[in-house]
């Protein structure tokens, strides 16, 4: 089973680890912490947090990464510098799962989140669950009965998921997700100067997906997890049309103008919905095994 401190005998330092190199990735760069939020959500919402969202396309293996679902994810390449730390002081013990999820929490800290204890014991799955993303994770113009059913089914209820949707409270969104609300007209649900600033932003109607064009998702506190994705909510600058619905769902609107004026029942509600995410149905025991190299699974297994 998951476990607190799960390596406390086989890598004693293997959290402190993870933190020190999260904490010097953010110094560098600090959307790190951003991107490892997002990671925990795409691993662990596709069938279990197994890092399959992690292996590369190679050999039968397709990369969760090429789907259109993983758009715009970025830092991958330091999920291994992280990998690397752990290796050189404990070969092959702490899984790649767990990278997942312990720097997506230590990450939170980073972007002035709660701070959670997590249990640990996950392990890496031989398999990439490319084929199948599209029925767990949801896309950006799902309606919210669809986004719920999806959570449901892992265990998250309506507050949970509104708790969760305040990541995106931090980050950004490319245009190509954005301009179906700005063009030819601007969605009537959103706040009318705002879509003019969003227009400038994204100026063409049909933007060159590989073109870095983007909005920040929360224009006062880009980099911090905190209630202000609820209050602009409130204020009809929902970015993405999930966001938005938040708002006019009947099952889900009550619990944002609570979240908006209560940051702490926010942050309560965040860490309670993160956990249940971060345990959904893991490889433990003999199940998978341990990567060495978090983009590929192990030589000799699979
Ligand atoms: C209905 C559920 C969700 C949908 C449809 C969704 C969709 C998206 C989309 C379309 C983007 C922008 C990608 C881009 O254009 O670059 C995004 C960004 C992001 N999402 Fe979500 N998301 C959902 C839930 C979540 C959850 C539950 C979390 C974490 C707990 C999360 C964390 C993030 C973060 C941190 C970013 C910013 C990434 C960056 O700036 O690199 N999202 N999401
Ligand atoms: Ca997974
Ligand atoms: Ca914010």
């Amino acid at each position: 089973d998951l476990r607190l401190n799960y390596y406390s005998e086989s890598c004693p330092r293997a959290e402190e680890i993870v933190k020190e190199e999260v904490i010097k990735l953010y110094k560098k760069h600090g959307n790190t912490a951003v991107s490892w939020v997002r990671n925990l959500f795409h691993d662990c919402m596709v069938k279990s947090c197994d890092a399959s969202l992690l292996l590369e396309t190679a050999n039968s293996i397709v990369s969760e990464k090429t789907s259109q679902r993983s758009f715009g994810m970025r830092n991958f390449k330091y999920v291994n510098t992280i990998k690397e730390a752990l290796e050189s002081e404990c070969p092959m013990t702490v899984s790649c799962a767990d990278v997942v999820a312990l720097s997506a929490r230590d990450g939170v800290v980073m972007l002035g989140g709660p701070s959670m204890s997590m249990r640990t014991g996950r392990r890496d799955s031989w398999e990439s669950h490319s084929a199948v993303i599209e029925d767990f994770i949801p896309n950006h113009n799902d309606t919210m009965p669809l986004v719920l059913s999806r959570f449901q089914s892992i265990g998250i209820d309506a507050e949970g998921v509104v708790a969760l949707m305040g990541a995106h409270s931090v980050g950004r969104v490319h245009c190509v997700n954005l301009v179906h609300r700005l063009y030819p007209e601007i969605d009537p649900t959103l706040d009318p100067e705002y879509a003019e600033y969003l227009r400038g932003r994204c100026p063409s109607p049909e933007p060159d997906p590989t073109a870095v064009e983007y909005a920040r998702n929360d224009r006062e506190t880009p980099m911090i997890i905190d209630n202000m994705y609820y209050k602009h909510l409130l204020n009809h600058k929902g970015l993405l049309l999930v966001d938005q619905q938040l708002v006019s769902d009947p099952t889900t609107s009550p619990f944002i103008e609570k979240m908006a004026s209560d940051n702490g029942y926010f942050h309560d509600q965040f860490s309670r919905a993160l956990l249940l995410l971060s345990e959904n149905n893991p490889l433990i025991d003999d199940e998978g095994e341990i990567r060495k190299d978090c983009r590929f699974v192990n030589t000799g297994s699979g």
